[in-house]
């Protein structure tokens, strides 16, 4: 994939290490997240995605356990054709207001493999399955 840096100061989103499965993505901007509010934050950065991978955005566990910070739209979904900026949206969930500057790691991005496949309708029953209709809680809790 390409990353390409949309200002002068954008910063590149890199794996802390070298195993771990999302790169940290750092806001571009400073923003104050009111308790129970959430914001659209920028990172500063496009992207290029191989076919078939998209992105997904994620909250990174740390803000989540210290500070109830997430992702409200988790895993946001970066399409493979999209050229703008990337933007995270992050929510309050704590009693405190939240302080957003530029430069912090705010959520994480991981590439992902995408199946597109090819679609048949039609109108008749489904293959039988053991599991048929059964969900919710069905195999008991
Ligand atoms: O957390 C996110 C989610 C999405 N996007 C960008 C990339 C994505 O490809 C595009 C559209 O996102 P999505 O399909 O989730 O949004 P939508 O509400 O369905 O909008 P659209 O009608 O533009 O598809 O917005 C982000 O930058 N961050």
């Amino acid at each position: 994939m390409k990353i390409r840096l949309l200002y002068p100061d954008s910063t590149l989103p890199t794996y802390a290490h070298e195993t771990d499965s999302g790169m940290d993505l750092i806001s571009h901007e400073d923003a104050l997240i009111p308790p129970g509010e959430w914001r659209l934050i920028g990172t500063g950065i496009a992207i290029e995605l191989s076919p078939l991978t998209e992105a997904q955005i994620r909250p990174r566990s740390g803000l989540a356990s210290k500070h109830g910070i997430t992702v409200l739209n988790s895993p946001g979904t970066i399409d493979e054709g999209y050229q703008g900026e990337i933007k995270v949206i992050l929510i309050n969930h704590s009693s405190q207001p939240f302080d957003v500057t530029k430069g912090m790691r705010i959520a994480q991005m991981v590439i992902a493999p995408v199946v597109r496949p090819p679609i048949e309708v039609f109108r008749g029953e489904l293959v039988e399955t053991t599991r048929g209709n059964g969900g919710f809680g069905s195999t008991g809790v």
